[in-house]
């Protein structure tokens, strides 16, 4: 593998914790509702819309497929994104760490059907990437002042593989 590979690792709450949270309905839900017929996932991401606002929206993405070329990371420094995808689908997360301003090694993860992610706010990560038609997502993510957007070029740049 070149120094520029990074091959993507099942995603789990534990290795995605530094950047964010991973919302799934694995293990027993927080309560049960609706007379016993529903188990609710309680309160599970931690979102952070500074001085705006929460909004909801949706994103249809054209699907990629891996090997994957990372070539932009951005972040956004005023508030968390959150991904729930509208399909039975995994998808590739991209993240990386902060180093001084500029993104670290980027890690690549593949969630598994049923997993939505939370970016924590200011966390590095690639756009979002479907691996699979629909590319159908809702996204909660802060509606406000400013472009709420800072994009960094990649180069050289990274090669996601499976
Ligand atoms: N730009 C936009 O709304 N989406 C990106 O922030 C992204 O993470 O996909
Ligand atoms: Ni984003």
């Amino acid at each position: 593998m070149s120094r520029f590979e990074i091959t993507a690792q099942p995603l789990t709450a534990e290795a995605f914790a530094p950047f964010g949270d991973v919302l799934d309905c694995a293990g027993a839900p927080d309560k049960m509702i609706n007379a016993g017929l529903c188990g609710r996932y309680h309160d599970r991401a931690r979102l952070d819309f500074g001085d705006g606002r929460a909004g909801v929206s949706l994103f249809k993405a054209e699907p990629r497929s891996l090997p994957y070329t990372l070539d932009l990371l951005e972040r956004h420094p005023d508030g968390s994104q959150c991904f729930v995808p509208m399909s039975e689908h995994g998808f590739l997360v991209t993240v990386a760490p902060d180093d001084g301003g500029t993104p670290g090694q980027p890690l690549a993860f593949v969630s598994a059907p049923g997993q939505a992610i939370n970016l924590h706010r200011g966390t590095w990560h690639g756009v979002l990437t479907p691996l699979h038609d629909p590319g159908l997502f809702a996204v909660i993510d802060r509606i406000g002042d400013g472009a709420n957007l800072e994009e960094v070029r990649l180069d050289p740049v990274w090669t996601v593989r499976a």
